[in-house]
């Protein structure tokens, strides 16, 4: 009878559950739905046909929308702090007030329609696309002047990679070491340059439980980080402002890393019950001591923009109000240099050291694996997002 499920999950202190909730219920009420009941059922039939997992949030929002457009206003007793899958949605409807139903549907149709679209379209995105590439749903891809920009787009997530922009990250990078710019800049949207792994990445567990989850999750990571161990051409971070866990430790196997003054390195690898990723187990005590890798890597000791470029992590440091000008004047100028001779010299800098950084990558991740099935790792995603601790 037309239960279509979509499961959003969290994890909760010991275990992992998962629940999983109706978005489509085909019994709809007739009177509400009159005009566009047909747009209504189509769009739920194409949510069973997207290739790709939209994600919790839009997870969230369509469970919303359909119930504010089947039920009205959200009518529940709010439920504990605690029950996070319940308050979750019981949140996401909530935030609908009084959106009248008509209106409801309508927006669960749009939703539908463009995620249809982005979700498609995001794997089919050519490499050497000039100008602005669209089809991505969390970053902003730009090709002018010789220079490919992928800019982290969730600003109101202070740009935390989700599963998605993991994905779109790598297939940007892809893109860009074929198309014809000669340089790529990785930066971020916002106020923050990146929050690093996004913590809800750990609720959605799939049917083979979180042993499965654990193991996706090592091969994603694996595939990622070998993106920016191979990627050809010369790599440049711009670091707008903080930047959190996995985001500052792929900046040991940057090519140059420019940062405002505003930014902060923060790896809390063990707070979270983690272990370090992005090769820099092994590139942080070769850049900067292993006394000084530990203190960031292990007591999670986060570096001021300064402290960072004394120690070898960053590039250079520009005052905020000219970090833009300054930086973006800078790359025009290496942009117009020889791309092959750029490409060449990258080449012979990094290549003797690219298959240790693979055989890194593969340990880190299979650490790592063993780490997010750990309480003490499970402990603190919980206690993120019952935001009982922030860093
Ligand atoms: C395939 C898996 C690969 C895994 C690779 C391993 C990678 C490991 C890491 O990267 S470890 C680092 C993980 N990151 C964190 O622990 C940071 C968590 N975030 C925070 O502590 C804080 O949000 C903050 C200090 C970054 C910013 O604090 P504040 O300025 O007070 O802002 P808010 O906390 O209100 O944040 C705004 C909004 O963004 C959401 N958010 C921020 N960071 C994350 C995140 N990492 N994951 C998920 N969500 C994040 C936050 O929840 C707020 O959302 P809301 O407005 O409440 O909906």
């Amino acid at each position: 009878m037309g239960w279509e499920q979509i499961e959003i999950s969290l994890p909760n202190c010991s275990s992992l559950q998962v629940i999983s909730f109706p978005v489509v219920q085909l019994h709809l009420n007739r009177t509400a739905m009159r005009a566009s009941q047909k747009d209504f059922e189509n769009a739920m039939n194409q949510v069973k046909l997207l290739k790709k997992d939209p994600g919790n949030e839009a997870k969230l929002k369509l469970y919303a929308l359909y119930k504010q457009a089947t039920e009205g206003p959200c009518n529940m007793p709010k439920p504990g702090v605690f029950d996070l899958i319940n308050k979750a949605k019981w949140d996401a409807w909530n935030a609908l007030g009084s959106l009248p139903k008509e209106t409801a549907r309508q927006n669960y149709v749009d939703l539908v329609s463009s995620l249809s679209s982005s979700l498609e379209s995001s794997s089919q995105v050519e490499p050497g696309t000039d100008r602005k590439s669209t089809g991505y749903e969390t970053l902003m891809v730009t090709s002018e002047d010789g220079i490919t920009k992928i800019m982290l787009n969730r600003p109101t997530k202070k740009n935390a990679l989700n599963v998605e922009m993991y994905h779109e990250i790598m297939h940007a990078l892809k893109a860009a070491s074929k198309d014809d710019s000669a340089i790529t800049v990785l930066t971020g949207n916002g106020d923050y340059y990146s929050s690093g792994n996004d913590l809800t990445n750990f609720t959605d567990i799939p049917p083979g439980g979180v042993e499965e989850k654990a193991k996706n999750g090592a091969i994603l990571l694996r595939e990622f980080v070998g993106c920016f161990i191979d990627f050809p051409k010369p790599l440049i971070a711009m670091v707008n402002g903080p930047a959190v866990g996995i985001s500052v430790t792929l900046l040991g196997l940057f090519d140059a890393v420019y940062a405002s003054d505003r930014a902060t390195f923060h790896t809390p690898f063990s707070h979270l019950g983690q272990s370090p990723e992005g090769c820099s187990s092994y590139t942080f005590p070769k850049i900067m001591s292993p006394a000084k890798a530990i203190e960031m890597l292990v007591f999670g000791k986060k570096l001021t923009a300064g402290e960072a470029c004394a120690q070898g992590l960053v590039t250079e440091v520009f005052p905020d109000s000219t970090f833009q000008k300054e930086v973006w004047t800078r790359l025009k100028a290496f942009a117009k240099l020889p791309p092959n001779a750029m490409r060449i010299s990258k080449e012979i800098i990094r290549n003797r050291e690219k298959e240790k950084l693979h055989a890194v990558n593969a340990e880190e991740c299979s650490v790592l694996q063993g780490r997010w099935l750990s309480d003490e790792c499970m402990n603190a995603v919980v206690n993120f997002l019952s935001r009982k601790s922030k860093l």
